[in-house]
């Protein structure tokens, strides 16, 4: 089997831990959250993001997702609020889907599984360095959209999925600027908030994960686009990207809190 994780038979979910011991640790993500386990906090603050569009970077398939990647050399696009102390800093965003439009996000909602996931990671710039801050319990800070397809599809994710052609293969790599991520936001603030993990290896137990509540819509031809990447580089057999996402683990007595009723 390859050595290198994936989502394969022989590298995927169920065989992280061979490699990365902490993917079967007691805070992993994602997770199931039901709705009646939840518990309101009504001291949850708002969140907010203020993100500048000159610090996007450059837009890359890395094989395993669709990275948009962002200057986090200062406090140039930043998060505060929610259940965060202090800022965080946006390092990059990338999505989790599936081969059709009835499942591909990792955190399910009620039963609900969104067509896509999409993950914003901002890092604590207390902890020196992203390395530094996946050591932390505080260190990473990631803000989970849902896709769903729908009829009125947000123009907003046009300008990512317009890239696509230009990086289709692993290790390929384009320019994207000028791009404020805030846009993808729903019109709702509210969130769901837990303590958990990457939902990839090394599956550190760094992340405060602030889910939105409302999803976005996507149309069916725009999940087709993502679905047209390919986990394999240029001039090899093609591999469509496609179920680039971890089932729900085991929730081991963690209470998800909700700033709604
Ligand atoms: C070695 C350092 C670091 C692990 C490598 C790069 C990285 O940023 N990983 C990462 C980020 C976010 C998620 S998720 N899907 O949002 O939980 C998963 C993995
Ligand atoms: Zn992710």
């Amino acid at each position: 089997a390859q050595s290198v994780w994936g989502y394969d038979s022989d590298n995927g979910p169920e065989r992280w831990h061979e490699n990365y011991p902490l993917a079967k640790g007691d805070k992993q993500s994602p997770i199931e959250i039901n709705s009646k386990d939840v518990q309101h906090d009504s001291s949850l603050a708002p969140w907010h993001a203020s993100y500048d569009p000159g610090a996007a970077k450059t837009i890359l398939n890395n094989g395993r997702t669709c990275r948009v990647v962002f200057d986090d050399t200062f406090d140039r696009s930043v998060l505060r609020g929610g259940p965060l102390t202090g800022t965080y800093r946006l390092r990059q965003l990338h999505l989790h889907w599936g081969s059709s439009d009835d499942h591909g996000s990792e955190h399910v909602i009620d039963g609900v599984k969104y067509a896509a996931e999409l993950h914003m990671v901002h890092w604590n710039p207390k902890h020196g360095n992203f390395a530094g801050a996946l050591k932390q319990p505080d260190g990473v800070a990631v803000v989970g959209i849902f896709l769903k397809v729908g009829k009125t599809p947000k123009p907003e994710m046009k300008r990512i999925l317009e890239e696509i052609d230009n990086i289709k293969t692993k290790g390929k790599e384009a320019p994207f600027q000028h791009f404020d991520p805030s846009i993808l936001f729903p019109k709702s603030r509210d969130y769901w908030t837990y303590h958990g993990s990457f939902t990839t290896p090394p599956c550190e137990e760094c992340i405060t994960w602030i889910l939105l509540r409302e999803p976005i819509e996507v149309s069916s031809d725009q999940m087709a686009k993502l679905r047209s990447l390919s986990k394999n580089g240029e001039n090899e057999p093609v591999n469509p990207l496609v179920d680039n996402w971890r089932p729900p683990q085991p929730v081991k007595g963690r209470v998800v809190k909700a700033s709604f009723k």
